[in-house]
């Protein structure tokens, strides 16, 4: 049967810090400089939830049910900013055939906030009491839980095993196979139960402003990677591929910009990433534009190739059509995409679950902001008090010029924001 949801917008004075309202223990959040949507409390009168097992259809299962869900739902938002009116908060796997599940939640109370404009959204069935009109109706931030701290070891993958995995490429890129894999690996282990992951999730977005901060169903992490936005038919994406770690004085980080601008190993790769965006993106839009060279864009633990790409829609499609359409790109499968999904699932031991798949929101009119889901962790909670399970996942593209100790150095600076704000 079809939910019915009935939602209101209403401006609201802005919030100085939209997370203390999140919920401790499963916050729901997307976030970037203070900007952005968060989920008041736990309430979540619909979800969209895509089992594993459900075949290579889950961005589009999720697409339809979000249609569906979105012709039935009555809508009232004078507001109109992006995050405004009916949103889901979504996480999608990387691969079709991950044992983990998709899924897209609707909370019952969102805060926003958008260059200085505020707003509250509320939601429930049709039939029930909207949140403000339901007895116990309170909004107060929830002072943030005591400080804690978790541990992480090495996963399924361990260093040396990750530099085999990297030969193994190495071999099948010279074979001409495969031009480019991204592999990764993974880091395990547990943090304390009942830990408040909002202090997480405020130290990312506080240390890297320029990254996509976000909290969907246990996935915790900050991307400087969009998959692609869509507002009122405008496409927008940023493709990274290309890395080095940032230096330890001016000198050495000028020379470590420098290098990765010239260096043809990384523009190669940035290149097969740029390219494979291009292809997908083409068929579902006109006007596409993106810079002939990649800009260096800085972030404080490393340097990336970057290239900004700008359309408009011409199909009529959702956030998560194009989502469907793009995933998984070539800065975190590689290329040709079947080739390299087959062998990721091959060299790297472990599930990626939803590391490197689409996460992000959509709107009641199609519109939202998707990132490729990396620098994160899953968190899992344990059952009767037991410790929260984390893992964590960083890759790195694989070219023919590719050495496998530089990539094991690219992974371990990926996983520094996460494994420093988890000490
Ligand atoms: C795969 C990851 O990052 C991707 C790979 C990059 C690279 O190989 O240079 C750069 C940015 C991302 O597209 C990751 O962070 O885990």
């Amino acid at each position: 049967m079809t939910t019915r949801l009935i939602v209101q917008t209403r401006e609201f004075d802005p919030v100085e810090d939209l997370l203390a309202y999140a919920a401790p223990d499963r916050p729901l959040a997307w976030l970037r400089r203070g900007d952005g949507i968060v989920a008041v409390g736990d309430g979540m009168p619909a979800i969209i939830r895509v089992a594993a097992g459900e075949g290579p259809l889950r961005s589009a299962i999720m697409a339809d049910a979000w249609r569906e869900l979105t012709a039935h739902a009555d809508v009232d938002d004078p507001v109109g900013l992006p995050g405004t009116g009916l949103v889901g908060f979504g996480a999608l796997t990387f691969d079709e055939g991950s044992g983990a599940d998709s899924v897209l939640i609707v909370p019952s109370v969102i805060l926003g906030k958008h260059q200085g404009r505020g707003w509250i959204t509320r939601i429930a069935p049709v039939g029930e009491d909207l949140p403000q009109d339901q007895p116990d109706a309170t909004l107060e931030p929830n002072p943030y839980g005591a400080h804690w701290a978790g541990t992480v070891g090495p996963g399924a993958q361990s260093p040396e095993g990750y530099q085999s995995s990297v030969r193994a490429a190495l071999q099948r890129i010279g074979s001409g196979e495969i031009g480019k894999v991204v592999l990764a690996r993974d880091l395990a282990g547990t943090i304390p139960a009942g830990s408040d992951l909002r202090r997480l999730v405020r130290a990312l977005s506080g240390g890297y402003p320029d990254t996509w901060t976000f909290a969907v169903d246990g996935l915790i992490g900050a991307s400087p990677e969009t998959l692609v936005t869509v507002q009122n038919g405008g496409v927008t994406a940023r493709v990274l591929a290309g890395t080095i770690g940032r230096g330890a004085d001016a000198d050495e980080d000028a020379a470590a910009s420098a290098h990765l601008a010239s260096s043809t190993k990384d523009i190669d790769e940035h290149e097969y990433a740029v390219q494979s965006l291009l292809e997908s993106l083409r068929p579902h839009v006109r006007a596409m534009a993106s810079s002939e060279q990649p800009f260096l864009l800085k972030l404080p633990n490393l340097f990336h190739l970057a290239t900004d790409v700008e359309a408009e829609l011409s199909d009529g499609g959702s956030a998560l059509d194009l989502v469907g359409a793009l995933h998984p790109t070539a800065a975190v499968a590689g290329t040709p995409t079947p080739a390299a999904v087959a062998a990721i699932r091959e060299l790297e031991p472990f599930d990626r679950g939803r590391y490197a798949g689409p996460v992000g929101w959509i709107d009641g009119n199609g519109n939202g902001e998707w990132a490729i889901a990396l620098r994160c962790a899953q968190f899992v909670a344990g059952d009767d008090g037991a410790n929260i399970a984390v893992t964590a996942y960083a890759g790195a593209g694989i070219v023919a010029a590719s050495d496998p100790e530089t990539e094991l150095l690219e992974t371990r600076v990926k996983f520094r924001p996460l494994v420093d704000a988890l000490a």
